[in-house]
């Protein structure tokens, strides 16, 4: 393509002023820099016809003469506005040129001696029509029109076949009617199933471009008209200024005749109501293939047929639709990206959940992340507030119990709903109020205060009667008769029982009897028995016993007893204090008297029409009777045959004994009724409750569900951090295997033992249990790393011994706890490693030194202070400091080897592995002494 510069245009067109020609260039909306700049042909072309319409109109700017015309001031110097050239899109462009175009259509059309109306597309498509009657007017007028590309492929064909169509309908003679520029621009509209190409980009129906095309035709239409509008209005002002009206009227004419031309002709299709249905860009021509026919909607008659969506008769959102129903069928939802929300963090829902949904239900335990899911929050979360109260062994597969479940729910704002199995549903209630039942009595006080002086007495007394035989070595309580009414006292090992049962739960005692020796005084046990009957709440009612010694002295004993807050009746206080002397049975009997009183006092009352529930005093395992559990009835009445369960312990009962009188049986036990239970298939440990059920189902459920719970609880975590586990392992731990006569003593020795812990050792009792020391607990002892089984009042049974001897497993049995308790002591310390002291020997001073073959350096010596021994250690001190430690490898004198150099003598040492010693070293030398290690 040919270019030429604006100064060589000017010089063609006779412009004399080369700004002249870039103003009017720039006018055109070609973007121009100055003289230089070049202009393609078709702006040439177009700066050409413009000068010539102007200069038509005798006013073109290379007019030297003539006053009017665009430039009436042209010699006047102009004024030099300089402005930022403003830069045109290449769209902006592009519709300038086609204004022009479409302009030097209008003015080529108007310029026609018979111009005839613009012919609308739709006229020539509606319906009906004969091919010859719908030809356009370009083809009345001769023009041949060609279609302006070469489709391709079957579109091609089709295309080829429209132009031999329109190539056989043109008129012989029109040729040459139109100019030659426009020659190449000659086409033919298409009819009713004429074949043409849309290509790709054309848009269908009313919608997109066709919309826009319409709406572009009405606004050119209104702009006629405004035009036609303001050309009259110019012809009735401007009248008198007749050359320049005229010019003007002209130029209205013939922009209100270049509008109504449609320049979008060939880039729309229409149907026969005239209604746009297809419509490619300017730069497209469309190529229809074909027209399928539509019953409906009535305005979509048809559908076009392009190269775009050949072979499909649904457009893209209605395929994307049909796609996206078929994947919802299958069950996968097909994300759509058109259908997504703007971009941008996820709306989230803020609508408060209700406090019925904020509620958790845990049956016992929950994990950690089942909780975290049903609360929808992230398990760390969760984890972090354990961790915060001290559970550092927490992660997300643990689980956690009902209260600590309900610690952290709370924490989020939930709720705990309990939906463990409950007992109660299965387990009788009692009312509160029912009949005056005896007081339980436990006797509490020091070691040798008199305790089971006292409760033997008071059992031959008034249990036995003359029952010589009947009563058994130990029985864990029984009821006496008193001038006041009946009393129960609990025979136990003192505290410890009474410490074993409150620590269940289990407040079985209504009056504690605190015993202190009248020769003796308050002692700690006697301060730790108070403390346990305050924290009870229990009334306590002091026995100061021995009165019968002669060393006793009551009022002393009295005044102790001040200082621990209990105040006589005697010195103004409430306390109820007794002398007696449980040896003589001095003051005994008003002692009960007192207890019949206090019990008044208390009125206690228990119901004792139902099933009935007490609490275990303790139990043991008895050849050929089984399982012998001493129970205290509380409530309602306990009856031969009754299914009871007790801890994980189940049974009928076979029959009922009085405790202390051998093969007495009972038919039934009121409350405060202290009774052997037979029948059970375990021993239960004391202070569990037991309960009578109504059937043995009820029992095995009931026991079932204990068991369970006890083993998700032993797999919840609780107590020491597992760093704290870790560091324990460092210290030894002494795995006692305990096996008693009773329950009981059991229970008390196991705390007992358990209580010797220490900062160094630990004592662990793995296993105790009632019965004989079998092979099942040697095997169990076997498994520990410091194992010790010991009997209690028992001995080993069956393979038991020789099992413990060869696997060397040691059992020890004892009968009295305290003898225990010291052995275990040993035991502990035994675990410890041991330690050693110093024992200084003497110090010797180096004078001189002494290279000998095979020896090395001997350092000359005199023994300044003790001895030197062969065997000695010695430190060797220089200045002061001492600079090593070691062993003596050589003593001698002379040439001898000695054993031993005293005071005075001087020898010949060498210091094993160190031969730096120098003259004026001092040689300390000392032994090592075992010493036993101690616990604390
Ligand atoms: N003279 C005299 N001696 C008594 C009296 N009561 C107990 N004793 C003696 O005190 C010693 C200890 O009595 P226990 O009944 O075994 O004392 P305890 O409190 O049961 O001792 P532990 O069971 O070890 O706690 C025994 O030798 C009794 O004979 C008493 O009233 N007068």
């Amino acid at each position: 393509m040919a270019k030429i510069r604006i100064y060589e245009l000017a010089r063609e067109l006779g412009i004399k002023n080369n700004k002249d020609l870039v103003a009017e260039v720039k006018s055109l909306g070609i973007p121009i820099k100055g003289v230089m700049s070049t202009l393609s042909d078709d702006e040439a072309n177009r700066v050409r016809r413009r000068h010539s319409s102007g200069s038509s109109g005798g006013s073109a700017s290379g007019d030297s003469g003539g006053d009017g015309g665009r430039h009436p001031d042209r010699n006047a110097k102009p004024k030099v506005i300089r402005r930022r050239s403003q830069r045109q899109r290449p769209a902006d462009r592009e519709r300038e040129k086609e204004k022009e175009r479409e302009q030097e259509e209008a003015a080529r059309v108007a310029a026609q001696p018979s111009p005839a109306p613009a012919v609308r597309r739709s006229e020539v498509r509606r319906r009906g029509q004969s091919p010859e009657a719908s030809r356009s007017p370009e083809r009345r007028d001769g023009s041949a029109r060609q279609p302006a590309r070469a489709p391709s492929g079957s579109g091609a064909r089709a295309g080829e076949g429209a132009q031999r169509r329109a190539a056989a309908q043109a008129s012989p003679g029109g040729q040459g009617a139109e100019p030659s520029g426009e020659a190449a621009d000659t086409r033919i509209a298409p009819k009713v199933g004429d074949r043409i190409e849309l290509p790709r980009g054309t848009r269908r129906f009313r919608d997109g471009l066709a919309a826009k095309i319409e709406r572009r035709e009405e606004v050119e239409e209104r702009r006629r008209q405004d035009a036609l509008e303001a050309a009259r209005k110019a012809e009735a002002e401007a009248r008198a200024q007749a050359a320049e009206a005229a010019a003007k009227k002209r130029a209205a004419e013939k922009a209100a005749a270049a509008v109504p031309v449609n320049p979008n002709a060939r880039n729309v299709v229409r149907n026969e109501d005239g209604v746009i249905v297809a419509a490619a860009s300017r730069r497209s021509e469309p190529t229809i293939l074909g027209f399928i026919p539509l019953q409906t909607p009535p305005r979509r008659r048809e559908v076009i047929i392009t190269e775009a969506n050949k072979g499909r008769t649904e457009g893209r959102a209605t395929a994307r639709k049909r796609r996206e129903e078929k994947a919802q069928a299958r069950g996968r939802r097909r994300p759509s990206r058109f259908r997504r929300g703007p971009s941008g963090p996820k709306q989230v829902s803020t609508v408060e959940m209700s406090e019925a949904k904020k509620r958790i239900r845990v049956d016992e335990v929950i994990q950690i992340s089942d909780m975290a899911h049903q609360m929808g929050v992230k398990a760390a979360r969760l984890i972090r507030t354990l961790w915060q109260q001290g559970m550092r062994n927490v992660t997300i597969n643990s689980s956690i119990d009902v209260e600590t479940a309900e610690y952290v729910a709370a924490e989020f704002g939930y709720t705990i709903e309990n939906v463990s199995f409950q007992e109660d549903e299965i387990l009788a209630s009692y009312d509160d109020e029912g009949e005056l039942r005896a007081p339980v009595v436990t006797i509490m006080g020091h070691v040798d205060h008199g305790k089971t002086t006292l409760l033997d007495y008071i059992r031959k007394a008034k249990v036995a009667d003359g029952e010589a035989g009947g009563i058994t070595q130990h029985i864990g309580a029984y009821r006496v008769d008193t001038n006041q009414g009946p009393v129960v006292f609990i025979d136990t090992p003192g505290h410890e029982a009474f410490t074993a049962m409150r620590s269940r739960g289990a407040a079985v005692t209504d009056i504690v009897v605190l015993i202190v020796a009248a020769d003796d005084g308050v002692m700690p046990t006697t301060q730790e028995a108070i403390d346990h009957a305050r924290k009870s709440d229990v009334p306590i009612i002091v026995a100061v016993n021995k009165i019968d010694k002669p060393e006793a002295n009551v009022g002393r004993v009295e005044q102790m007893l001040m200082k621990e807050g209990l105040v006589g009746e005697d010195y103004g206080g409430e306390t109820v204090i007794s002398h007696i002397s449980a040896k003589t049975g001095e003051g005994v009997d008003e002692l009960l008297d007192l207890l019949g009183v206090q019990a008044e006092v208390l009125e206690l009352v228990a119901p004792v029409k139902g099933p009935a529930a007490g609490t275990v005093i303790e139990s043991r395992v008895d050849k050929g009777r089984g399982t012998v559990a001493t129970v205290l009835v509380q409530a309602g009445e306990l009856k031969k045959g009754d299914i009871v369960v007790a801890n994980e312990f189940s049974g009928k009962v076979r029959n009922l004994l009085q405790p202390g009188v051998k093969n007495k049986r009972l038919k039934s036990a009121t409350p405060s009724t202290p009774v052997e239970v037979l029948g059970l298939d375990g021993a239960p440990p004391a202070g569990m409750r037991f309960h009578v059920v109504e059937s043995e189902r009820d029992a095995r459920q009931l026991v079932a569900h204990r068991r369970e719970k006890r083993r998700r609880k032993e797999s919840v975590l609780s107590g020491p951090s597992l760093l704290e586990r870790i560091k324990s392992k460092k210290v030894p731990i002494l795995k006692i295997v305990l096996k008693a006569d009773v329950q009981g003593s059991a229970e008390a020795l196991k705390h007992t033992l358990e209580d010797l812990s220490a900062s160094k050792v630990r004592v662990e009792v793995i296993h105790a249990g009632v019965g004989g020391i079998n092979e099942t607990d040697v095997k169990l002892a076997m498994a520990a790393e410091n194992p010790l089984i010991i009997g209690f009042n028992v001995k080993a049974v069956g393979k038991a011994s020789k099992l413990a001897e060869h696997e060397k497993v040691p059992v020890e049995t004892f009968s009295v706890i305290y003898e225990a308790s010291d052995r275990v002591r040993e035991r502990m310390i035994d675990l410890l490693e041991p330690e050693y002291r110093e024992v200084p020997l003497g110090t010797a001073d180096v004078r001189a030194l002494f290279p000998i073959p095979r020896l090395g350096t001997v350092a000359g010596c005199r023994i300044i202070k003790g001895k030197v021994t062969r065997s000695s250690h010695v430190r060797v001190r220089r200045a002061g400091r001492v600079i090593y430690e070691g062993r003596i490898g050589s003593l001698r004198v002379f040439k001898d080897d000695v054993k031993e150099v005293k005071e005075g003598m001087e020898c010949g040492i060498v210091v094993e592995g160190f031969s730096e010693v120098e003259p004026e070293d001092q040689l300390e030398a000392f032994e090592l002494e075992t010493i036993r290690p101690e616990l604390e």
